[in-house]
């Protein structure tokens, strides 16, 4: 059995090039990992999403221990099994969404209790707890309990919110059970605040975690603090181990947390919007939407190679859009994660060429040609 490791292939400034070895298989990074948020990438059949080269997804611990329950999912094989995923899969610790999604929720050392936004039944997840629901949902990655204070919160509330998910990820670490090919994670808090991002890093550093996330962004503070946390925080984490910017992003995102030392991406973006009638190409996102496609013959991207961009017309994704017909959001969202899929492949071979300025530079034109 594959032990969990990730090897740096080549490097292009702060951005590196590997692959993650997982009990399901190996992951290029940097990679971009779709959201499987009720055990389905929405719209999207595990051949389907396989065939857009993703190798790696996201399952829902909030969701799948509401519905159908942790132990269910193990009983019924994992997650694997269960959602005919064989490659590999990174689990998310629930608190984020508890406190995006669930009612009336409860922070304190011990961890979170909440009402389910589904039938309003209470449940508590601590960092103990998480870890085992993790376990039993069988994920390659574990994430440890945290809490992503919101945006705009005072450096004493942040740096004593930071200091709790440090001493959850000390907790975590003892309720893992190592098992090769499987691996937690710890989270970076800090907010915007250097010296808390820095404290953070290195306390966790010095648990000597298979990997690292960046917690606490996307929520709010705008594209240049997220890259200047990215600038203080990458360099205070070990070089060999992989970095997962959580929730991000939109492509200019992407591009720009990889110069900035970052390896593992997931948003809802491509899917969610997908389902919205919002599709990213090589020349920025545009809405089906809007009416000025109802007569338009040209493929959704010319650029691109996916079913739907060979297939159809824009004219057809703007009908079935405006029809609310099932085939819209998955045409759609097909393509956004074959997008987010050839992005990624393209910043690889960039900095295995060192010439990710360039490539990042490229992209950007594209985006803002605009005439779409
Ligand atoms: N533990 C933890 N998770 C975070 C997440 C959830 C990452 N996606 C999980 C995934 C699991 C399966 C279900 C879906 C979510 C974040 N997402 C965002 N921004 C999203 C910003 C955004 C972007 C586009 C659309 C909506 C929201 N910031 C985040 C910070 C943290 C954090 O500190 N700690
Ligand atoms: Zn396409």
């Amino acid at each position: 059995m594959t032990d969990f490791r990730w090897d740096k292939l080549a490097t292009d400034g702060m951005s590196r090039r590997g692959r993650l070895h997982t009990a399901h298989g190996p992951v290029e990074t940097p990679a971009f990992m779709p959201v499987g948020t009720a055990a389905t990438v929405k719209a999207m059949a595990p051949w389907d999403v396989a065939q857009t080269g993703a190798q790696m997804v996201l399952g829902n611990t909030y969701h799948l221990m509401l519905r159908p329950g942790a132990e269910r999912v193990a009983k019924l094989g994992g997650l694997h099994r269960f959602m005919a995923w064989d490659g590999p899969i990174l689990t998310d610790s629930g608190g984020f969404q508890v406190m995006s999604l669930a009612q009336l929720r409860q922070l304190d050392e011990t961890g979170v209790t909440f009402k389910s936004h589904i039938d309003g039944s209470t449940h508590a997840l601590s960092p103990e707890r998480s870890v085992e629901i993790q376990d039993l949902l069988d994920a390659d990655v574990t994430m440890q309990l945290d809490e992503c204070p919101p945006a705009g919160w005072p450096h004493d509330k942040v740096a004593d919110s930071m200091r709790l998910s440090l001493r959850w990820a000390e907790r975590c670490q003892r309720a893992f059970r190592e098992r090769p090919g499987y691996g937690l994670f710890g989270i970076v808090q800090g907010g915007v605040y250097d010296d808390l991002r820095r404290e953070s890093a290195r306390e966790l550093s010095a648990m000597d975690l298979p990997g690292y996330a960046v917690g606490g962004l996307a929520v709010g503070e705008g594209q240049a603090e997220t890259f200047r946390v990215l600038e203080v925080t990458c360099p205070e984490l070990p070089a060999d181990k992989p970095r997962y910017l959580m929730g991000v992003g939109r492509p200019d995102d992407i591009v720009g947390a990889v110069m900035r030392g970052i390896d593992m991406f997931d948003c809802v973006l491509p899917t969610r919007s997908g389902r919205t009638g919002q599709a990213f190409t090589a020349r920025g996102p545009i809405n089906l939407k809007n009416a000025r496609h109802r007569e338009d013959t040209r493929p959704l991207d010319p650029n691109c190679d996916c079913a739907t961009c060979t297939t159809f017309s824009r004219a057809y994704l703007h009908h079935l859009i405006r029809s609310e017909e099932m085939l819209g959001p998955m045409l759609l969202s097909r393509h956004n994660v074959h997008y987010y899929q050839a992005l990624m492949a393209g910043l690889r071979g960039a900095i295995e060429r060192g010439e990710l300025t360039e490539h990042a530079q490229a992209l950007a034109e594209g985006w803002h040609a605009g005439d779409i």
